[in-house]
Order: structure tokens, then sequence, then C-alpha cells
């Protein structure tokens, strides 16, 4: 079917068309929907589906032509709306012409079904701005040349060195430096294109340039819906109250060393790093060998899927729990409150963080299975605990875990000025839980402050185990680069073998956030850090003057480049700088502030 679309004909496909397109229906579902501007039009009931780059209203489901499609690409934001309840606003970029609607108005049957369709249509106007090469293949040999310039960088690394102030004197000063840190990424080249995430990401051995998904603000709406037929989700939930939605772009810079272990099935490890907006590095997962998650086998997508499924409780998961609203946005998916339903006597918490994945747009479901894995078996107060999870239709995945009701330690950092003795109670609890761990030969890999959560009772506990290892006994090393660049000890970032001990790195360098709000060289592109931390090793301190000797002493069992030097957790435990810790109870006023506002993004 032609459309004029602001004077040019757009040709809109069939439904039938969508469907048998390679790239399909991304979602599609029953809704009420009004365009805002027209008061006097009622709300009418419509099919809605999404396509990888339109929005198309049709009369019902066994309708074969949209009575309105909306291109991604014409699409501003999309943010809640109070017009009614479980409700959203697609905005249109404002044009003159009055062919294109200005802003939608679209209600479902739930709370977090309308969160999934915000989601989903956001990440898909995200990938519809940033689209990716197609399939092309070459080899990739960095070297330096008798002038000391690069040759046979890759593009996207030479953009990425130009555009960043590393490429300076010191790069070029010591280009086998940068080469060193950037050690493995030199393999044929693939690119990948298969879901929000990926599609946003130009994927090869060498290197991830990635677009993440929006990140919403939380919900807020007020009461239950009246239930209309979705076929996203059967069942209601109720929430509470928040505020309006605006929906943002986080744009961030992935960075992985072979592309081929993504595919999954794969046993090799992978070096991987999100590089986020806020100049803020995530790691993109590595593939678990055998060594990492329980599991001893090569797992394929249908097998990691098999065991998620039998690894689930077979419930409706919104029978049980009602979304109140969004607590954050993880690279995995999100995070909400949720209120465990009257009369549920399985949990003993009245309200729940719920974090909800999407596994259609989940490439490394191995992931997902290693973080539930390690979750589950690692009981500890000093750990967030695992208390459920569920599978919804075979695609939505909720992982039900304990609520940190004071949010993450970085919020504390931004808005306190820590004592040692604070630091010290901190580092305290977060030593128990790594030595727990460490004891089951479990490497974290990504202790940061944004990886400490804390509740109003002042307890302290280390999340995100999506990238934990599993050493096969303490004396095996690992080679695998995952981790988040500013934390990472240079172990890593040389692609040396390493041990339990990067997670003693990373903690110093979580003490150096706690003293001075940031970690080190984080006003620094990640490409410069990474070399920076090869480089130079242990950082010192912006004021050491301020800092007693026992921090210092501690410190430094934590920051040593060699290994063999560096402290184990049980060592740090003996630390006489933790006897300084205050109690529990003197973290209230540092939580006492309300950090546990909605996710405002
Ligand atoms: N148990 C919890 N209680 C309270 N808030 C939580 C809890 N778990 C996560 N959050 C918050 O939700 C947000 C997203 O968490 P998530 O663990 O998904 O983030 P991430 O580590 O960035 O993502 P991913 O694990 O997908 O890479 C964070 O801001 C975090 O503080």
């Amino acid at each position: 079917m032609l459309i004029t679309v602001r004077g040019e004909l757009v040709e809109i496909p069939s439904l039938t068309d969508i469907k048998q397109s390679g790239k399909g229906v991304v979602r599609e579902g029953w809704v009420m929907l009004k365009e805002e501007k027209v008061k006097y039009l009622p709300w009418t009931k419509k099919w809605l589906v999404l396509s990888h780059n339109s929005i198309s209203i049709y009369k019902n489901s066994k309708s074969d032509t949209a009575q309105w499609t909306i291109l991604l690409k014409d699409i501003e934001k999309v943010e809640r709306s109070k017009s009614r309840t479980f409700c959203f606003r697609v905005k249109s970029k404002t044009y003159q012409s009055t062919t294109v609607f200005q802003a939608l108005e679209i209600s479902v049957s739930n709370n977090m079904d309308c969160y999934e369709w915000m989601d989903a249509i956001s990440a898909r106007i995200l990938s519809n701005k940033v689209s990716g090469p197609m399939d092309p293949k070459h080899e990739v040999h960095v070297g330096v040349d008798n002038h000391g310039k690069y040759i046979g960088l890759p593009k996207e690394w030479s953009i990425l060195l130009r555009s960043s102030s590393a490429y300076t004197h010191d790069f070029l000063e010591e280009p086998k430096s940068v080469i060193q840190a950037f050690d493995g990424y030199n393999e044929e080249c693939s690119y990948q294109k298969n879901s929000p995430e990926t599609e946003n990401q130009v994927e090869m051995k060498g290197s991830i340039i990635q677009y993440r998904s929006p990140v919403f603000s939380p919900s807020a709406m007020s009461d239950e819906a009246s239930l209309h037929n979705s076929d996203s989700t059967t069942a209601t939930s109720s929430y509470d109250d928040g505020d309006q939605l605006t929906l943002n772009y986080h744009v961030s810079k992935k960075i992985s060393k072979n592309s081929s272990e993504t595919s999954l099935g794969s046993s090799n490890e992978s070096n991987a790093l999100v590089f986020s907006a806020n100049n803020k590095i995530q790691p993109v997962p590595s593939i678990p060998n055998k060594n990492d998650v329980a599991s001893n086998a090569k797992l394929t997508e249908k097998q990691a899927m098999e065991i998620l499924k039998v690894s689930v409780t077979p419930k409706d998961p919104n029978l049980i729990f009602s979304i109140k609203h969004k607590l954050g946005q993880g690279a995995s998916g999100s995070v909400y409150l949720a209120k465990v339903k009257a009369g549920n006597q399985v949990y003993k918490d009245e309200l729940v963080a719920v974090k909800s994945m999407d596994l259609h747009f989940q490439n490394r479901k191995e992931l997902i299975l290693n973080e539930i894995t390690v979750m589950r078996e690692s009981f500890h107060p000093n750990i967030v605990s695992f208390l459920d999870a569920f599978l919804i239709k075979d695609r939505h995945l909720w992982v039900i875990m304990e609520y940190m009701n004071a949010g993450s330690l970085t919020n504390i950092i931004q808005q306190h000025k820590l004592t040692e003795e604070h630091v010290a109670r901190i580092c305290l609890e977060i030593c128990k839980g790594i030595q727990h761990l460490h004891a089951r030969n479990v490497i974290h890999r990504d202790i940061k402050s944004d990886n400490v959560l804390l509740d109003k009772q002042g307890n302290i506990k280390i999340t995100d185990f999506g990238f934990c290892a599993r050493l096969m006994d303490r004396s095996h090393k690992r080679v695998t680069m995952v981790g988040t660049p500013y934390w990472m000890a240079p172990e890593i970032i040389k692609q040396q073998k390493y041990g339990t001990k990067v997670d003693i790195w990373s903690l110093g360098i979580m003490i150096i956030e706690m003293l001075e709000n940031e970690p080190p060289y984080l006003r620094e592109d990640p490409i410069k850090a990474l070399y920076m931390i090869a480089k130079t090793g242990a950082p010192s301190l912006k004021k050491p003057e301020l800092v007693s000797k026992e921090l210092h002493s501690f410190l430094n069992s934590c920051l040593n480049s060699e290994t063999i030097f560096r402290a184990t957790a049980a060592e740090l435990l003996n630390h006489t700088f933790l006897r300084r810790a205050c109690s529990p109870k003197s973290l209230i006023p540092l939580i006492s502030f309300d950090s546990v506002k909605p996710h405002n993004h």
C-alpha cells in the first residue's frame, strides 16, 4: 500500500508482508488509542503492530491493511501520559504537513505492558536512527610502522581514537602500549544485526560500537485499568503513583574482543565493554564457558532456553506481584519495584525488585543463566538475594530479588562526603561478600559503587552477577577481558591470566570513588583510561595528605599491580583499617535522603 507522508509516497507493507519478512513483527496487541489533539474523538480499540521501522494500526488482528502507519524515524519521543491508565504518548516530530499526527495516546492493559511497549518502540526508534553496515568481512592487523604510526587500525578504532583525547602525544609516544591494550582485537570482522540491542551496534571481532537502548523514567499512574485484550500479557497488575515519563537516549559504545564468541554455543571467552554516555563504561558480558555458570556444557540458545524454562517457577508473576514503578534501567532489562499481592505467603518481604528482561532481545541467554545461578547459589548477608524467577510466554523473564530501598552506593557518594569510618564499614561489608564469592571460586569482575546496593537499615550488598566467572579451582586463571574499564585491574587490560584478585583491585578503585567521588581517569576517554591503567598501575590519590595511614595501607593492599602482593579478601578482613568501621546505624544519615526516587532519566 502507498501512503503520502509529508508529500512523499511511502510504501507500507501489509501485515502479511511484515510477518513474512525476515524482520517480522516486534510486538503486537490490542490497545485503546486516540489522537491527542482531537479531543472530541473517542478512544477506540485497535490492533497495534510494531515492526522494525514502523508502528501500524489495524482494525483487528485479522486485518491485513493498516489504517494508519507511523514511520519510527518520524517519532520524536515516547513518554508516559496521564490521559488514561496505563497510557503512553507517541509524539511525532513537528512537521508542516497535516498528514502526520502530532501525538498519539495509547493505552494498554497493565503497567508492565505499558513499559514494554514503550521500551520496544524506543529501542526501535534508536535502531532506526543508527544503522550498521551489513555483512562486511575483513582481516584486521594492527601494528606500528617505522615512524611510530599505527597501521591497520580498524576504521572504527581510528574514529574512536581520533575523537578521543587519547589520540594525543601520550598515545603517539607509546603506541605499543595502546596496541597491548587492544591486543586481541585483530581478528576477522563480522557484523551482526538481530535485536534492538545488537541492531544498534556495529559489532566486529575487534570492537562493538553500540548505541544503547533508550532509558525511561518511571511510571505515572494511579489506579487499576479496566482490562482490555492485550496479546502481550494476560493478567492485570496494579501500581502506585509516579511521575511523568520522558524518553532519553543513552548512547554507549561497546567494545568486545571476539564477536565470534557472541554466537551461542561458543565456549570461548569474550572481551566486552560498554562505553556509556556519561563516560562510564559497562561490560558486555562474556560468553560463559565451562568454567562459567554451573553448567559444564557448551550451551546453544535452545539449550539455554530449556535450562531457563526448568529453572523458573511455572506461574504467572502478574498474579503474585503488582508493579509499582521503575527503579532503573540496565543493559539487559529494566528493574521495577513491585509489591507482593495480598494473601501471598511465599515471600517474606512486602516489596521486591523485579528485573524484567525480554529474551527476544537477548542473544546471550547464558549470561542470564550465569546471573541467576550465581545469585541463587550465593546466599549471604552481603549479596543481594535472589528470590525467584518466572518466564512469561517463553519470552519475558522476571528475576525477583530482594529490594534494596536505599539505592546504590553511587547515589550516596554523589550526595555525601564519607568519613573514613563510613568507608571502613562499607569496605568491611563488601570484603565479606567478596570473600564469600572467592571461597566458592567465583570472581565478580564488576565490583564498583553502582553494583553495591544499600537498604535503609544500613545493610550493604553486592549485586549484578551477569559478568562473574567461576574458576575450576583457586589456582585456575582466566584471560577474558571483562569489567568496567575505570575499575579494571591492569592484568585484565594487559590480557594476562588473572584470578580472584581482580575484584580486590576494583574494591581499591571503589575506595577512591568514596574518597574522591569518582574513579581515577573518569574524565578521560575509556580507551585512554585503559591505557593509563595499563601504563601507570596503581593510581595516586588527588589529596593523599587527607587520608590516614591505615587507609593508605588498606588502599595499597588493594591497588598493587603485582597480584602476588595484592591482598586477598580474607587478608583485608584482618586489616587494622577495618577496625575503624562505624556501626551500620551510622550509615543511616547518609541514606535518609530520597535515594530511591523513581527512575528519572
Ligand atoms: N535489588 C534491587 N533493589 C533496588 N534497586 C535495584 C535492585 N537491583 C537493581 N536495582 C537498580 O536498578 C538499576 C538497574 O539495575 P541492573 O542490575 O539491571 O543494572 P545494570 O547492572 O546496569 O544492568 P545489567 O545487569 O543488565 O548489565 C540500577 O540503578 C540499580 O540500582
